[in-house]
């Protein structure tokens, strides 16, 4: 079965532990796309839920010691129980609790893929990079990001922008869909991190191809958003991209831009 078609007839579930600004938005992307989300705020659910998912998203956006306490839970659930997990973190490099909290996180949990924009993902390298709050300004190519923060962890990295660039163990994927009005609605990365986590749930593990695919859908579905649109701009571009994301199917893909794979 093709993946977007899988992922509408299994609709799997991801526990999104994710930012107070983005999660409604995640919800509605990822049901519109045909997964299944669940946002939670109780660590006393972690092992119910982490049985039942098919992946875990953890996003840092709006991170405080208690949400750092629930996502630990939760990651060590989704450990136990073989389930992946796709790690943003978001405004990495704005302040010290946000670098501390993620270096603690990937020091004691097993994750299948980190992703960021290029701002976050620099820093996370340990280079000097260039980002105001949560949004990247830094103009070093995603590639050489990618590839060096999958040095540093040996953890599969996506990092996004204009171009979007995976690195694993065999290389690098460049992937050169999307629009740029992605760039001007909040939410968009993240929503991305969520739907990358259902996309590698259907496979049960992480595979460069399901990422590609859900990066490449994603980007592609944001192209035919704003096409639909006789004045593109942010307000009526979200609602494109739900709809879009609802309606588009595997042939879409066939419209993909990558290399390396
Ligand atoms: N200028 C652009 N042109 C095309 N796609 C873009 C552009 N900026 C961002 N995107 C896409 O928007 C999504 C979010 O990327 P980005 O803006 O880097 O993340 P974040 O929202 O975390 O800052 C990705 O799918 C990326 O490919
Ligand atoms: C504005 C903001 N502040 C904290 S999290 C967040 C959302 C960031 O979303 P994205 O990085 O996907 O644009």
């Amino acid at each position: 079965m093709k993946r977007i078609e899988k992922l509408k007839i299994q609709s799997p579930l991801v526990v999104c532990i994710t930012n107070d600004v983005v999660k409604n938005f995640t919800a509605n992307g990822m049901l519109a796309a045909g997964a299944s989300p669940i946002m939670s705020g109780e660590k006393a659910e972690a092992h119910d839920l982490m049985h039942a998912a098919s992946a875990l998203l953890i996003n840092i956006g709006t991170a405080d010691r208690a949400k750092v306490e629930l996502m630990d839970r939760m990651m060590e659930a989704a450990n136990e129980k073989g389930k992946p997990i796709v790690f943003d973190p978001v405004g990495y490099g704005a302040s010290d609790f946000r670098v501390d909290i993620t270096e603690d996180l990937l020091s004691r949990h097993q994750v299948s893929l980190i992703k960021g924009n290029g701002g976050e993902m620099l820093a996370l390298s340990g280079a000097e990079s260039s980002l105001k709050g949560v949004d990247s300004t830094e103009q070093t190519d995603t590639a050489e990001i990618a590839d060096a923060v999958y040095s540093r962890f040996k953890i599969p990295a996506l990092v996004t922008g204009k171009v979007d660039a995976l690195a694993t163990e065999n290389g690098i994927v460049t992937m050169f869909n999307g629009h740029s009005l992605q760039g001007k609605i909040t939410g968009s990365g993240c929503l991305l991190g969520a739907l990358t986590a259902g996309f590698i749930g259907l496979e049960k593990e992480f595979t460069a191809e399901a990422v590609v695919d859900a990066v490449s859908y994603y980007n592609l579905c944001a192209e035919c958003a704003a096409a639909q649109m006789s004045r593109p701009a942010p307000g009526t571009f979200i609602s494109h991209l739900i709809d879009e994301l609802y309606l588009s199917e595997d042939r879409l893909l066939q419209d993909r831009t990558v290399k390396g794979l």
